[in-house]
């Protein structure tokens, strides 16, 4: 289903960083999609961004062409939207939601059939550095696993998992991307406070986070000894981390991924 075309139902910041993603690696092609939004300022910002992509106020009877419905509105949107393409299109349409919390069981509810996928993507699909999670409804096919693994391998990491794990993916990798925004701000402030000009610092702390994870990800060492490797008997490094488990960095983070992830369940 390479050449699938697709209908994304919510062109706004996560519409935007899939199928930019997906542009930008050449999994699909600008006349692939369609974007269906009454947004005004989402119609500007896909004419002045993609203009060779399609774009609607609202879903049509052209639409029914279409192979694949990604929704990509707000979770309590899901049921109206779900709603509006049961009526226009069967069951030989596979429809993925990226709503955060809405179970398979209420998109096939609503959608009136089981050919459904649930996605929880990340912003930094934008940049071909998504962390990607699926699960899938019981009519789903092979060929519709391939598409939507495909589809997210192009714009990062992928892995399909049991839907009882979506909510943690979420809380994880979903949100993630503002914890270490925050981060990254953070480490800068406290860059600009030590006496550096405000975009050296923004550039040093980006490029640590990500130096760091590339680390991680490539060298296969553990976390702890690659942190123990920086901290010299006596150093700087030791006293910074005597700071962070004082102020309790690592409950904090914890207990926002475990947060997330209960308010996803709550979403539902
Ligand atoms: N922002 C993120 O980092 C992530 C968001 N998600 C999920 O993606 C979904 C969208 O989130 P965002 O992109 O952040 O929200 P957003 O508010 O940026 O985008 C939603 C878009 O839907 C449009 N919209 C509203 N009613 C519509 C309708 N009836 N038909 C078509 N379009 C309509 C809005 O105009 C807006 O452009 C949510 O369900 C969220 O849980 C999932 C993973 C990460
Ligand atoms: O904040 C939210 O609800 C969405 C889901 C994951 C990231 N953003």
């Amino acid at each position: 289903m390479k050449k699938a075309t697709v209908v994304v139902i919510g062109g706004g910041q996560m519409g935007r960083a899939l199928v930019g993603g997906m542009l930008a690696s050449g999994f699909a092609a600008a006349e692939q999609i369609t974007i269906v939004d009454p947004s005004p300022d989402s119609r500007q910002w896909w004419a002045s961004q993609h203009p060779t992509v399609g774009f609607r106020d609202r879903l049509g009877g052209d639409d029914a062409q279409a192979d694949i419905f990604l929704l990509a509105v707000k979770p309590h949107l899901v049921p109206q939207v779900a709603a509006e393409i049961a009526g226009l299109v069967d069951q030989t349409k596979l429809v993925i939601s990226i709503a955060a919390g809405v179970s398979l069981q209420t998109l096939c509810e609503h959608v009136g059939h089981e050919r459904v996928i649930r996605v929880m993507p990340n912003t930094p699909s934008l940049v071909g550095a998504g962390a990607s999670a699926f699960c899938v409804g019981p009519g789903a096919t092979e060929e519709d696993c391939r598409w939507i693994e495909q589809a997210l391998a192009g714009i990062g990491t992928v892995a399909r998992v049991a839907e009882s794990q979506m909510d943690a993916v979420t809380g994880l990798s979903g949100s993630g991307p503002a914890y270490i925004c925050l981060v990254i701000e953070a480490l800068a402030d406290g860059g600009v406070l030590a006496g550096l000009p405000r975009q050296l610092a923004m550039t040093l702390a980006a490029q640590t986070v990500m130096g760091t994870a590339k680390m991680v990800m490539e060298s296969g060492r553990h976390p702890g000894e690659l942190k123990d490797a920086v901290a010299s008997p006596g150093g700087t490094t030791i006293a910074a981390l005597k700071v962070l488990e004082e102020r309790g960095l690592r409950a904090a983070l914890i207990n926002a991924v475990e947060t997330s992830a209960r308010r996803s369940g709550e979403l539902g």
